[in-house]
């Protein structure tokens, strides 16, 4: 042995030294612990018993009394307009789903708590739905900055607004169009009727003289492609290349020194860019903000670092850069300022004081219009897209409307003008929303000081209150019994009063001062689509399985697989 290695002590020493130390550590141990569990059930206890709010009558679930992680454990489940929906059913329409949060699912509450008169704010719900850290339209809670935004931006919205807009949308149903005729015309080549391939990242195959394949992908590209295209001037390049796929800059820090600098030494700012798959990304990273955004404000990071939900928590620098280098190449390239799109809107407009958005304003903006309108139009027309597949009578019903409309028109793209007011395709897309109900959740108020009287009940000042669409859109009461099926004929065949009361219970893009502001493009892009796919092709489902979805806030279809057959 080597004289200078200390010899090894004795092992009686070694276990003396060891109890030693577990003797002072167990007692400190236990007095941490007995503190932690001090904190937490005070934390839990004490607010259940003082009922600040005063919901204690409401009932609701178990846990839901005493902790919101109930209601984050139930997002972070892919359940929550389903779960919401079942309490209503069981316990009728006031139920209580957390310490400070009442759901009410009653028709006259979307005005009493979404209305223009209401004066509930939205909740800090919001404050986690940001990846930048300036507020945009969507989660500012403050209602003098919100009305300053909505000003800004109301106009670029308007009908006039959106119509303006319509050339630039137009070459993007193209590019799908074409994709989906490259696709059908693998049935024309399969050998003895069967094939198949990807085209891109989407898969394909051919069998029963049709070409299968998976809709939802292609919804998702063309949103995103269009909704970049008339937002930043420059579409992600999805669709050609069939893959969700999108250039954002590597250093938001950078970006924004680009956009202050406006440097214009070439077409595009220097920066360094890196490809994300910003679909996948916006949709894990939603996922994981929203089921985390009812828990308290301190402990949403410290979840944000478990090993599942890192991927989706930590996603948002990346998103902020997807506008970020867009309005940064925009910046660079002075001659593109001019384009009429989004982007030059806003860069043009002016609050009361004659103040334009700053760089890091205009990309929060910017980076919105992405996330509220890519995703939304997308799941919408998916969703619609899979009723009309799996109702033959309805489809055949669509198609025999289109065809007499696009009599003539030598166009692959159906125009808005020759399909906006097709009754029955006014009434499939309404019952595709209603049906559907892509933000189905109840959108979280704060009850203002005064309190609110909410179907006879008055609610305390803080309390957290909502009113949930997809329970208000499947409410028997109102739709009758056939309110879980498809039926477009409900919006044609109602009387007069019936209607009225359908029109008091609809709201797919909410009401209010809050309500989408998208809502003009959304209905017109919907339209040109499910008119341009309906009429040159004939849709129908692999199986008549429910259609597979995330049930968060946005409510996305998983995957929606059709067979596909040229009609004209
Ligand atoms: C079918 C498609 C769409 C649906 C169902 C939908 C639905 C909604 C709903 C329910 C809200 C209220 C959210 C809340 O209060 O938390 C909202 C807000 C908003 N939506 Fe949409 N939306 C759609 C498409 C779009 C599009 C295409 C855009 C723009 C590109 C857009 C932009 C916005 C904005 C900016 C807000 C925030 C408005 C504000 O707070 O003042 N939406 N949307």
């Amino acid at each position: 042995m080597d004289s200078s290695t200390p010899p090894l002590p004795p092992l009686g020493s070694i276990i003396l030294a060891r109890e030693g130390l577990t003797g002072l550590l167990l007692p400190g141990l236990s007095v941490l612990a007995c503190l932690i569990a001090t904190v937490i059930a005070s934390s839990i206890l004490l607010p259940y018993f003082n009922d600040p709010y005063k919901l204690r009558a409401y009932p609701g679930p178990f846990f839901a009394k005493f902790t919101s992680a109930w209601l984050s454990w139930i997002i972070g489940h892919n359940r929550w307009s389903e779960t919401v929906y079942h309490l209503h059913r069981q316990h009728g329409p006031i139920v209580r789903l957390g310490p400070d949060n009442v759901s009410i699912s009653d028709p006259s509450a979307l005005a009493a708590i979404y209305g223009h008169s209401s004066g509930a704010l939205k909740s800090t719900f919001y404050d986690a739905i940001s990846s930048i850290r300036i507020r945009n339209l969507f989660n500012t809670r403050d209602r003098a900055e919100h009305s300053r935004k909505r000003r800004i931006e109301a106009h670029m919205f308007s009908p006039r607004g959106i119509r303006a807009l319509e050339d630039t949308a137009r070459v993007h149903f193209q590019v799908l169009v074409r994709q989906w005729d490259t696709l059908c015309a693998h049935t024309d080549k399969a050998i003895r009727g069967s094939a198949e391939g990807t085209i891109g990242t989407v898969h394909w195959k051919v069998h029963s003289g049709r070409v299968w394949f998976d809709c939802m992908p292609w919804f998702t590209f063309w949103s995103f492609d269009t909704i970049s295209d008339l937002a930043f001037g420059h579409p992600f390049g999805m669709l050609e290349a069939a893959k969700d796929t999108a250039k954002i800059s590597k250093s938001n820090i950078k970006g924004m020194q680009a956009i202050s600098q406006g440097n214009s030494h070439s077409d595009e700012a220097e920066l360094e860019l890196e490809e994300i798959p910003a679909i996948e990304m916006l949709a894990e990273h939603l996922d994981i903000i929203v089921s985390l955004a009812f828990l308290p404000a301190w402990l949403q990071p410290i979840v944000g670092r478990l090993p599942s939900v890192r991927y989706g928590y930590d996603a948002a620098p990346k998103l902020a850069g997807l506008a970020v280098a867009a309005v940064a190449n925009r910046f660079a390239s002075k001659t593109k300022i001019d384009r009429a799109d989004m982007l030059s809107e806003l860069l043009r407009g002016r609050d009361e004081d004659g103040k334009p958005y700053g760089p890091e304003e205009l990309s929060a903006e910017a980076e919105l219009l992405i996330i509220a309108g890519g995703d939304t139009t997308a799941n919408s027309s998916c969703a619609t897209t899979y009723h009309l597949a799996r109702n033959p009578r309805i489809r055949a019903k669509l198609q025999a409307e289109l065809d007499a409309a696009l009599e003539g028109i030598d166009s692959d793209v159906a125009p808005y003008d020759a399909v906006k007011d097709l009754p029955y395709l006014d009434a499939v897309i309404n019952e595709g929303l209603r049906l559907h109900s892509t933000i189905g959740a109840g959108l979280p108020r704060v009850v203002p000081p005064g309190g609110l009287t909410v179907l006879g009940q008055h609610l305390k000042e803080g309390t957290v209150v909502s009113s949930p669409l997809y329970c208000l859109h499947r409410n028997e009461v109102v739709w009758g019994e056939n309110a879980h099926e498809f039926y477009p004929e409900r919006w044609l065949e109602a009387s007069a009063d019936a209607k009225k009361e359908m029109m008091r219970s609809f709201a797919p893009f909410s009401v209010g001062p809050r309500a989408c502001l998208g809502r003009n493009l959304a209905l017109q892009q919907m339209h040109i689509v499910l008119a341009t796919i309906f009429h040159r092709y004939n849709l129908v489902l692999e199986s008549d399985a429910p259609l597979p979805l995330r049930d968060g806030f946005v409510r996305k279809p998983k995957n929606c697989v059709v067979g596909v057959q040229r009609r004209k």
